[in-house]
């Protein structure tokens, strides 16, 4: 039987604690998901933690140090299912340094509002990152609502 490979992603907030805003990227390769939206991130390489994966490829990918919150509720310990070999796990971010630029694997970066939830689900996503955007939005609702009316 082949590994399983475990790929880590960020859901990049403006804020933890009040966000209104989450950043998402255009990836420009492999030709499956060219065009297609995604939470930056990566696989995790071998002996790694998954969170010192997930601050390495921010760092590659956008060029920005995150703090992490607590990690998006999955149904399994590795995360969300992507495809028969791989699973993704999910944090929400917030940038405590650096501005990010699509330096690697994306050709654009787009901050979309959280309370325009037809927008944010209407993005061409990669197909297997729907549930998570969704598990995404409900898991931030409340606190969406509360950014807005404080
Ligand atoms: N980063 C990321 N990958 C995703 C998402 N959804 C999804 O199906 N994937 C898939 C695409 C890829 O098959 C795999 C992640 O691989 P990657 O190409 O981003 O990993 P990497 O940066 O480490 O690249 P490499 O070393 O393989 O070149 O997971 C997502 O939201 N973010």
């Amino acid at each position: 039987m082949s590994e399983q490979i475990q790929v880590v992603g960020a859901a990049i907030l403006d804020s933890l604690e009040h966000p209104a805003r989450l950043l998402v990227a255009r990836r420009t390769a492999p030709e499956q998901f060219a065009g297609l939206w995604e939470f930056p991130g990566g696989k995790v390489e071998a002996g790694e933690e998954c969170e010192a994966a997930l601050h390495r490829e921010l760092g590659e990918e956008l060029g920005v140090r995150v703090r992490l919150g607590a990690e998006l509720h999955a149904e399994a310990p590795d995360g969300w299912r992507l495809n028969e070999r791989a699973s993704m796990r999910v944090w929400p971010a917030e940038i405590t340094d650096g501005e990010p630029h699509p330096l690697e694997d994306h050709d654009e970066l787009r901050w979309m509002d959280l309370a325009d939830v037809q927008a944010v689900l209407g993005l061409p996503w990669i197909p297997a990152d729907f549930p998570i955007v969704q598990a995404l939005l409900d898991s931030l609702s409340t606190q969406v609502a509360n950014a807005r009316t404080s």
